[in-house]
């Protein structure tokens, strides 16, 4: 079987016309927009994508503000900064980029965050209509999968609502963010969804739980971590992961947690690592921020929870 490629870039060109005509519509009805972001400390991964939003933005002429601090910085003035960005009318929608070193307890942070511009759905308020399935927001990276994988369904005439209702969607990885998301728009698809963490590589192994998905969505951060052996024949591969790894030229690539070689000819669709998931996440956090603008100024803003 050869696989087929799951063209992130082009999905997200297409996304990128929609949200200018979004944006457009907002400066048109005199509703102000801005997006910022806070890293603390710095990671290849979070380094990419805020970089990635920075020109977005800036293309799109939405206002855009990053505050980079310092590693060490401690609680107290992470939370006043995060006070600073909740306080400021300019600003619509608020990303705390993940991970945060160590000392920094992120739930602390991320219940901080006012709900209204939580656009990552991060603030248990968010996560918790998220997992009722009444999302405010809906995280971007989770959006951004199942918006591929409803393209890419689209492309090759099936029938989404039959496919989902038919599929064991198996996610690898759970974390608040991007894993747990992901299973929630799976049961909001009405599929099978299983959860696969880090116990079960250390214990049985992940290939008795992964090898049973039509679609695998894989989220773990480990390079490499599913192989041929792991997937099903005819599968649908969505690989998630980004990881920096040096070459033997010294340069830093970024490669997924899907060892792409091995595994395309197994499976029926797959998205590659660059030009996967990545290309569509920052187009939807600036489309969840218009959304964010929307509400705030007291309109009616379109669901984008995009079940079938
Ligand atoms: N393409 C994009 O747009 C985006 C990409 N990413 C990337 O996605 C990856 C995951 O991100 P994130 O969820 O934030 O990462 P986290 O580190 O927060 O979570 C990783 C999850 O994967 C699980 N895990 C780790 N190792 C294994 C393993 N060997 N087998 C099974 N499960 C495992 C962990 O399990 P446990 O809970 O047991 O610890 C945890 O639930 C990263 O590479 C990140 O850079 C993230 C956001 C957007
Ligand atoms: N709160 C939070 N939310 C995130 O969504 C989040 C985060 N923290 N921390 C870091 C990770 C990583 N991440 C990336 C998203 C897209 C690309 C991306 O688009 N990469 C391009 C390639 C770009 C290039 O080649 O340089 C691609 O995949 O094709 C990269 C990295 C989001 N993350």
């Amino acid at each position: 079987m050869t696989a087929q490629l799951i063209d992130g870039r082009a999905c997200a060109r297409a996304l990128r016309e929609e949200l200018a005509v979004d944006v457009a519509a907002l400066r048109r009805d005199g509703v102000g927009i801005g997006l910022a972001t806070l890293a603390v400390g710095q990671e290849y991964g979070a380094g990419a994508y805020e970089r990635r939003l920075r020109r977005l933005a800036g293309e799109l002429d939405v206002p855009y503000r990053h505050r980079a601090l310092d590693g060490a910085t401690t609680l107290p003035e992470v939370l006043a900064e995060v006070a600073l960005l909740n306080a400021d009318p300019a600003v619509s929608g608020i990303l705390v980029l993940r991970p945060l070193p160590a000392h920094l307890d992120e739930s602390v942070v991320f219940r901080a965050i006012d709900p209204t511009k939580d656009i990552e759905s991060v603030h248990p308020e968010n996560a918790g209509l998220l997992a009722l399935g009444v999302p405010r927001f809906v995280p971007s990276t989770a959006a951004s999968v199942f918006h591929l994988l409803d393209t890419w369904l689209d492309s090759v005439g099936e029938d989404r609502t039959d496919f989902y209702h038919r599929a064991n969607i198996v996610v690898v990885g759970r974390s608040n963010n991007v894993g747990k998301p992901a299973i929630s728009l799976g049961y909001a698809r009405q599929a099978t969804v299983q959860s696969v963490d880090e116990w079960a590589d250390r214990t049985t192994g992940i290939g008795r739980h992964t090898r049973w998905a039509d679609v695998l969505v894989v989220a773990a951060g480990k390079a490499g971590l599913i192989r041929a052996e792991h997937v099903s024949e005819g599968a649908v591969v969505i690989d998630v992961g980004i990881n920096a790894r040096t070459g033997p030229d010294g340069v830093v690539h970024m490669v997924g947690d899907v060892d792409f070689a091995s595994v395309a000819p197994r499976v029926r669709a797959i998205t590659p690592v660059p030009g996967g998931v990545g290309p569509v996440t920052d187009v939807w956090l600036l489309r969840t921020t218009v959304t964010a603008a929307r509400l705030a100024a007291g309109q009616p803003a379109p669901s984008l929870l995009e079940v079938p």
